[in-house]
């Protein structure tokens, strides 16, 4: 009895996408507009209005894993790179790095580490096992698959991590082939 309600847990969660949105990046190539745009993710134009959550933070000391799925929102920053420096991550949160992964955006493609908000936000929603919806989030963008294909071993082997400290170990594999 205990166990069908487990699983009736895992399978009902649902993650809320929100974007703390700074306008600074050209519009025309934003992918946290995008998802706006249709519906999948709320833009915040303040700190104070952005709900609480996971904040996806690449100079947060711990990394994404399993252990943080227990959230209602998954939070961005999305601004350029040039002003993405750590005094912007100013939200309230638990703010998380994300491990090891590389881009597949146009800009930064190949790349590991300067990921899009949507490439951010769906990889967290794959450490988290939630891989329908990272998939329905980057099905916007035409290069959205490619992202999954590309990381799709790390995603994997993060997602049945149990906390920071494995996702860390295994992120070390991906650091040294790359030496
Ligand atoms: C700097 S913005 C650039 C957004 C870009 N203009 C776009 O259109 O998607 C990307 C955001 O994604 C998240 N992100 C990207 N790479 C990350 C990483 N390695 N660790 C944690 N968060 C990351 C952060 O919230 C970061 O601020």
């Amino acid at each position: 009895m205990t166990a069908d309600t487990d699983d009736a847990d895992t399978a009902d969660r649902t993650y809320a996408l929100h974007v703390r949105y700074e306008g600074d990046d050209d519009p025309a190539k934003c992918t946290a507009r995008k998802l706006a745009k249709f519906d999948l993710a709320d833009l915040h134009r303040s700190d104070r209005e952005t709900p609480y959550g996971v904040v996806l933070n690449p100079h947060a000391e711990r990394a994404l894993s399993p252990a943080d799925a227990d959230t209602a929102n998954v939070v961005a920053l999305d601004c350029s790179w040039e002003s993405a420096g750590e005094a912007m991550f100013s939200l309230p949160g638990d703010h998380r790095a994300l491990p090891y992964l590389v881009a597949a955006n146009p800009v930064n493609f190949g790349r590991p580490m300067q990921l899009t908000t949507v490439e951010a936000v769906a990889a967290a929603l794959c450490i988290f096992g939630e891989d329908d919806h990272a998939e329905r989030i980057l099905s916007k963008f035409t290069w959205g698959h490619t992202f999954l294909e590309l990381n799709e071993e790390p995603l994997r082997r993060y997602a049945a991590c149990a906390d920071s400290t494995e996702v860390v170990e295994i992120q070390q594999e991906y650091l040294d082939r790359g030496e």
